[in-house]
């Protein structure tokens, strides 16, 4: 994987993970064989262990889901094992995910993979923003200053505007959209990089109470948990 040249630094992407025919065996799957949930918006499946917020360990209530066959050819092999959670979501058009950070303490790095259409992303780090064109089949790994100190997020809105490169600004209409994110437990459950405004583990050693600890990270947490809170966690408020 190439590191981007861009801020945040530390976003490492691979274009063309898989073909565009796979990519269409793929998209035949998830539009016809799954079961997803009925709600309207921004949906998800999962695949692993599924974590437990309240004790930031592994839910053992909730048994370890296997990978199907149709994941197993898409786990990132740079990584020395197999993720112990993958969340396959389904963007309708005009969906978006709000502004978050993937919990420090209990995951490691993070990967996700764009399928169907394209949409961009917006990294924030105080008063920056920085888009980044989630184009379909790259993979992407948010590692360093990416995956612990801006926030990630996609706009709810019908379209996006494009700058390709010698063409000019483009207005690009949004269309059904799938990613899949890989996460690993971190050892330990514990971050270390003490940023008090985004990670979980230093709030809690700062002794901030859990309801004030970083917004983002407990609507991803509670959003991670079981898709059930999702309504109103990362999609509740989304400008
Ligand atoms: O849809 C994506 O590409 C990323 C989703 C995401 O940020 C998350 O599930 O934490
Ligand atoms: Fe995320």
């Amino acid at each position: 994987m190439q590191e981007l040249p861009i801020q945040p630094r530390g976003l490492l992407w691979q274009t063309d993970f898989i073909t565009p025919a796979h990519e269409a065996t793929l998209l035949q799957i998830f539009r016809h064989d799954l079961q997803w949930p009925t709600r309207p918006g921004r949906i998800s499946l999962h695949y692993g262990y599924t974590f437990d917020y309240k004790t930031f360990n592994i839910d053992p209530a909730i048994p370890y889901r296997p990978f199907p066959d149709w994941l197993i050819p898409l786990l990132p092999a740079r990584e020395p094992r197999a993720p112990d959670q993958v969340c396959l979501q389904y963007y309708p058009p005009g969906a978006g995910i709000p502004p978050h950070v993937d919990a420090h303490g209990p995951y490691d790095q993070l990967y996700a993979l764009s399928l169907g259409a394209p949409v961009m992303m917006e990294f924030r780090r105080g008063d920056e923003r920085v888009e980044v064109d989630c184009e379909p089949r790259s993979l992407m790994c948010m590692s360093g200053d990416a995956r612990l100190f801006w926030t990630h997020g996609i706009k709810k809105r019908k379209t996006d505007v494009v700058d390709a490169e010698g063409e000019g600004a483009k207005v690009r209409v949004r269309g059904e959209r799938w990613s899949i994110t890989y996460r690993w437990l971190r050892e330990g459950g514990e971050c270390e990089c003490g940023d008090l405004r985004l990670c979980d583990t230093a709030q809690r050693r700062a002794g901030v109470e859990k309801e004030k600890r970083s917004v983002v990270a407990l609507r991803e947490a509670a959003a991670a948990a079981g898709g059930g809170d999702e309504s109103k966690g990362k999609d509740g408020g989304e400008r």
